[in-house]
């Protein structure tokens, strides 16, 4: 699905940051939507519903009154018609149709037995929207091909110049189907992102993403939609409704590897949601010339079908989708953790200088899993506590800190592994009482709020948030379970050493 990364790729300003670790195309498989999951789910869908139009209400000014054109995000009336409109122009009979469902609101289910190892939709390229598309008015399209827009801001230029157009767009019944509003962090407030996301990195990277939007409306603004008034009227192409393509084009746009990388908006296909369970994904068919998929399981009648978004942590679902998948389920899941070089190190100049030429800096976040970390974060640990004597081994260890070096090779410092892991492990148990007083404090939070679409709104984030600490910090307790473990055997490994050479030097006395 979406490849939110290439945004930061492509954008217009250069000065973008970029974190291309954290996005990844490959998929990965999972069990998950337990009974009471979906229970839980339907019951959290719907203050999901009610939330859509409440952020209008809200006293600050960084979320406004939203964009005209969407439905709400369970919206069958206006997904009736897309169907409708998607069979006319040249979608073949389905095995699927849109419903309201468990997980996601709307989603496709299955009409018919599906086998494993079906292929799937065959939407044509007629009905894919890509930075080549025709505009429905041409004058808009020639002034953004002299200004060599990329395909992200060309695409969110795109929607906005034919939601505006309502009725004489061609793609007026797609657009209707839409979310007015899609669940993204782009829709948090700055003061909503601090209080709730306060313990997690996404918070950061949140920030980032919403400066990035903000920014690339600006830049468009300033070099072209000025400059034409009458072709960008304000009133359709503001701030608010680039936050609302760019929230379609985060949660919905496609990367079609058969296509040469080429990203996509695919109609119909885009309403497939999310399973760690599964691990298929959508492609372009080049036999059958058309976007498809194949079903990795089998899918009875009525059974919602799913496809994957990627390997992606919970932090970069609810980033990019807004939501965050239950505890335990992602197998993809990972936490950043943020490690920095002590300030009053003695050499803390020569390891910046080290870091700085591969690329890192004196503070770097790595990502925990489950299952461990990454030789990158031990590499900056051993760099971290290295004493002066070791000077001649910063460049190595810094060149293994950074995810380019080329030998992968597991660097091993006996003398400070102890230090390594102890750097680690207070990293570690500084971002569990982060989240742990996030989490004491969230049962206490908002119960202040009168207005119910207020309270809603806040319940619905808050949830979001406590999930997402959660397996936060569930990934945090694991990592400091092993390393207090390794600790404790190096320390009493030590120990075994230390009486033997007690016991020696009695003998030998
Ligand atoms: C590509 S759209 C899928 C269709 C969407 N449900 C709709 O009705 O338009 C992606 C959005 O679907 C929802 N979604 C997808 N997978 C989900 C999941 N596993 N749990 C909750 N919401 C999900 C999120 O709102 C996400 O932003």
């Amino acid at each position: 699905m979406a490849e939110a990364s290439r945004i930061l790729q492509t954008m217009l300003i250069p000065t973008f940051s970029q974190n291309p670790s954290l996005y990844t195309t490959t998929i990965h498989s999972h069990r998950c939507f337990a009974p009471s999951t979906a229970k839980r789910s339907s019951l959290f869908d719907r203050i999901r519903c009610s939330v859509s139009t409440a952020s209008s209400g809200t006293t600050e000014s960084t979320v406004q009154n939203g964009v005209a054109w969407g439905c709400d995000a369970d919206s069958l009336e206006n997904a009736a018609a897309l169907q409708e409109w998607l069979s006319e122009s040249g979608l073949p009979p389905q095995k699927m149709a849109i419903e309201r469902v468990e997980v996601g609101e709307r989603g496709l289910i299955a009409l018919k037995n599906i086998r494993k190892g079906e292929k799937l939709l065959f939407v044509p390229p007629s009905l894919f929207i890509t930075a080549d598309s025709e505009w429905s008015c041409r004058e808009v399209s020639e002034v953004l091909k002299q200004y060599n827009v990329p395909d992200w801001p060309l695409l969110a230029t795109y929607l906005i110049s034919e939601a505006g157009l309502m009725n004489s767009s061609r793609w007026s019944n797609y657009i209707s189907a839409l979310p007015r509003q899609p669940y993204s962090l782009l829709y948090w407030t700055r003061s909503e992102l601090d209080r709730y996301l306060e313990a997690s990195q996404i918070r950061q990277r949140a920030i980032e993403r919403i400066n990035d939007v903000t920014g690339t409306y600006n830049d468009l603004q300033d070099r072209i939609f000025s400059k034409y008034p009458d072709l960008f009227p304000a009133e359709v192409f503001n701030m608010e409704s680039f936050r609302w393509s760019f929230g379609i084009l985060f949660s919905r746009l496609v990367r079609l590897p058969s296509m040469d990388g080429r990203v996509a908006l695919v109609p119909w296909a885009d309403m497939l949601n999310h399973s760690c369970e599964v691990e298929t994904f959508l492609d372009y068919d080049k036999s059958s010339q058309g976007v498809v998929f194949t079903t990795d399981r089998a899918y009875q009648p009525g059974e919602q079908v799913f496809i994957s978004y990627g390997k992606k942590s919970n932090g970069e679902l609810l980033l990019s989708y807004g939501f965050v998948p239950p505890e335990g389920t992602n197998p993809s899941d990972s936490v950043e953790l943020p490690l920095s070089l002590e300030k009053s190190d003695k050499c803390y100049k020569e390891k910046s200088v080290a870091l700085k030429k591969h690329g890192l800096s004196a503070s770097h976040c790595f990502p925990l899993q489950i299952t461990g970390w990454p030789l990158e974060l031990m590499a900056y640990a051993y760099l971290a506590v290295s004493p002066p004597s070791m000077q001649n081994q910063f460049d190595e260890m810094a060149s293994a800190a950074s995810n380019k070096s080329t030998s992968k090779k597991d660097l091993r410092y006996p003398e400070i592994e102890e230090d390594a892991l102890q750097f680690i492990l207070d990293a570690c148990e500084a971002s569990i009482s982060k989240y742990s007083k996030f989490l004491q404090a969230s049962g206490s939070m908002d119960l202040d709020v009168t207005n119910p679409k207020l309270l809603n709104r806040k319940l619905f984030l808050k949830q979001l948030a406590v999930d997402l600490c959660t397996s936060e910090r569930r990934m945090l307790f694991r990592a400091q379970y092993i390393l207090r473990r390794r600790l404790r055997d190096i320390r009493s490994g030590e120990l075994r050493g230390l009486k033997l050479f007690d016991g020696f030097m009695k003998l030998f006395n």
